[in-house]
């Protein structure tokens, strides 16, 4: 079986998702088309449909196996009544099969006997009819019956997983997150689809059942034969049916691969077919005068692509195999009718209208629970992975070690409203996880509590790495951050964020209604009253654009996609809007979202607790009267707040300054007053007159 393949080792191929990291040499490429297929090499035996693992390989699932069992005892704990009716269900259907095929036996040899003039007993005929009925409803009524058990089952399997995912993700630091084995345990997770721990449960019953399934048609089916003459010669011949269909299919769907396009033709024509429809391009395209020029590029890429296939790499790999295998299959599936039809000519004695249907109609219901158990089989070995990093995800901890002490230490407390916090930086260093070169280098400085202090520097400068450390989103790779006197680290992460109020660069909305955006601002709170956050949003400058918008606070600017449409060869045009209506994305403006941010940064701010403000190029986006008003609001209710604002603006901010550092190339070259540094005439100097060069007098002018 099989098709041929080369060696060459494979390019860079490792999923995302699969959590081993396997060498390169490890996987084979095979060339279909314009297409590239890259497949695990196997190390046990690859039988085509099947896959018998190396002993090596069953040593290393083992502990993987033992996760079934501990999640079978997880979902068990979850629903115990609805898992035994789940459970109980499944098996008890697994012997229908076996039911009918041996009830079909008692009316089949019935009529066998009415045909060859014997008389007939009419009690067995009914019987096995009637229990044939009764089986049906039986099984169709527990079937209604388990329903909705089933279902709750599914659903608290779903959440409880949902849930510790979801936990893992919120609290997840950005060092652990970046970590690729971390990133590869996390995967992508769809709310509406993803539930699959109930998959792989599902997997494990499938094939307990199907595997109870073979055995009682099997035994049932050697009974029922074993008086006929022809019986051995029979199984024999099912024995090789079976065998050519399971380890005879070759396809690619039923292997662990990934396929990439090698024609670079093929890839272009791609790209200019994308560019053309993209409606995201249709401005540029258009102001561009584009258009032509695309035409033609896809006219010279289709004369250089010819006749090539396009067929996608699926059929490329079943078109690669012989005619023969295709002759074979259609063949093996007539070898009973051909044995029997032989056998008549020959040996006419012994055979009957009876014996053909059960030996035909066991052969092909045992072969079709074979299949179904090869299949089951292989989606458990992908399930298990699946299994694996659920797990994984529910267990993976943060690199960086939480402190002990809580914040404000306990002697603060009665002046945490009005004390601002102590923040000293001693000869810091610093670089990201996934870099190599430091952003921040031999950094020192000290920040008073109530000061008020401004980041001036250059783009790359370090400015907003600096206010990363600040919160313990990143410890630094050198040095020590001290707050109050004590080292960062010492204290729980969670009681530091809480008294910090971070205005961050860039700082979207969440998908969530403005309303929340705002009360997210106070996480510790219920839900801040309707009059709390209106004052917030007045404080932000965002109740004015917020009032314009039809659902006011209700608004969620980027709502949750989970409506489905389905037109059944017609288009409803009114259902497309319905669901466009529903679905619709919010526009705000940079200057909209940068006021929404702020407004939830007043509502942290009065939510009391906080002794640090930071903002990080708040105004970036704002109209010059806004940031006049966020400044002096910001300054208003600040308090005895220590504040730490990055800014590109030279003016509103600096002249206020206690303390300006300079930022350059990840370190503070400059710092003190607005007065002392430009007295100083470095770098602030320099930056300062760069702007202020647009408001002196030109000769022109
Ligand atoms: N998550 C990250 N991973 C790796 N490198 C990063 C990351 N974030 C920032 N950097 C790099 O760190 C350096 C300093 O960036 P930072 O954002 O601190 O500068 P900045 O002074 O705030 O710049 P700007 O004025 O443009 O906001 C830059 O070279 C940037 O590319």
């Amino acid at each position: 079986m099989g098709i041929p393949v080369n060696d060459k080792p494979s390019t860079d191929t490792q999923s995302e998702n699969v959590s081993e990291k396997k060498p390169k040499d490890q996987f084979q490429t095979v060339k279909l088309g314009i297409w590239e297929a890259v497949l695990p090499v196997k190390t046990g035996w690859d039988l085509g449909y099947m896959t018998i693992p190396s002993t090596t390989e069953l040593v290393d699932h083992l502990s993987v196996y033992l996760l079934l069992f501990r999640l079978c005892r997880d979902i068990f704990v979850l629903a115990p009544r609805q898992f035994l009716i789940f459970t109980l269900f499944e098996f008890m259907q697994s012997f229908e099969g076996s039911i009918n095929l041996y009830l079909n036996s008692q009316i089949l040899n019935a009529i066998s006997s009415h045909l060859g003039g014997e008389t007939v007993v009419v009690s067995v005929i009914m019987r096995s009819l009637a229990s044939r009925i009764l089986l049906s409803f039986m099984l169709s009524w527990l079937r209604k019956f388990c329903e909705r058990d089933n279902q709750v089952l599914k659903d608290r399997v779903k959440f409880h997983f949902v849930e510790k995912s979801m936990h893992t993700a919120l609290m997840l630091d950005p060092t652990t997150a970046e970590d690729p084995d971390v990133k590869s345990k996390m995967g992508s997770s769809y709310f509406q689809y993803d539930n699959e721990m109930w998959t792989s449960f599902e997997a494990i019953v499938r094939v307990a059942t199907a595997l109870l399934k073979s055995f009682s048609q099997l035994a049932l089916a050697f009974a029922l034969i074993r008086r006929h003459a022809s019986a051995p010669l029979f199984f024999a011949i099912f024995v090789v049916q079976l065998l050519i269909g399971i380890f005879g299919y070759d396809q690619l769907w039923g292997k662990t691969h990934v396929v990439f396009c090698v024609n670079k033709t093929y890839e272009s024509l791609a790209a200019l077919h994308g560019f053309a429809f993209s409606g995201g391009y249709r401005v540029d395209r258009l102001s561009d005068g584009v258009a032509e020029f695309i035409e033609r590029e896809f006219k010279k890429g289709r004369a250089e692509f010819g006749d090539s296939s396009t067929l996608d790499a699926y059929h490329e790999w079943y078109n690669r195999s012989s005619f023969v295998v295709g002759f074979v299959y259609a063949v093996i599936n007539d070898f009973p009718m051909i044995y029997f039809a032989l056998r008549i000519l020959f040996r006419p004695k012994g055979i009957t209208f009876a014996s053909l249907a059960i030996l035909q109609g066991a052969s092909s219901s045992i072969q079709w629970t074979m299949y179904t158990l090869a299949h089951e089989s292989k989606s458990l070995a992908r399930q298990l992975t699946s299994v694996k990093n659920v797990y994984a995800r529910c267990e993976i901890q943060n690199k960086m070690k939480d402190g002990v002490l809580p914040y404000p230490r306990p002697y603060d407390e009665s002046s945490k409203e009005t004390t601002g916090m102590e923040l000293e930086f001693r000869n810091v260093s610093f670089k990201y996880p996934s870099t190599t070169k430091s952003v921040l280098e031999d950094v020192s400085f000290k920040i008073k509590p109530g000061q008020m202090v401004v980041i001036v520097g250059a783009n790359g400068s370090g400015k907003s790495s600096t206010i990363k450390l600040f919160n313990r989103l990143y410890d630094p790779t050198e040095g020590e951050i001290l707050v109050d006197g004590l080292p960062l680290a010492a204290y729980k992460v969670k009681d530091v964020r809480r008294a910090m109020a971070i205005l961050r660069q860039n700082h979207g909305s969440y998908p969530l209604s403005l309303r929340l955006n705002v009360a997210l601002g106070a996480p510790e709170r219920e839900m801040p009253s309707d009059e709390e956050i209106l004052e917030a949003l007045k404080a932000g400058g965002a109740d004015a654009f917020i009032e314009k918008l039809p659902k006011k606070s209700e608004t969620v600017l980027n709502p949750v996609k989970l409506s489905t449409i389905n037109f059944a060869g017609e288009t409803v045009e009114e259902m497309n809007t319905m669901m466009k209506e529903r679905e619709k994305v919010t526009d705000v403006s940079g200057g909209e979202s940068q006021r929404l941010a702020a407004a939830r940064v007043f509502m942290r701010l009065n939510s009391g607790g906080i002794r640090f403000l930071a903002a990080d190029e708040p105004t970036s986006a704002l109209d010059p009267e806004g940031e006049l008003a966020l400044f002096s609001r910001l300054r208003q209710e600040r308090g005895g707040k220590t504040v730490v604002f990055i800014t590109h603006r030279f003016g509103h901010l600096t002249k206020y300054a206690d303390l300006i550092l300079v930022m350059k190339d990840g370190r503070l070259v400059e710092s003190g007053s607005h007065n002392e540094l430009i007295e100083k005439d470095g770098e602030y100097k320099r930056l300062h007159d760069v702007q202020a060069q647009a408001f002196l007098p030109t000769e022109d002018s």
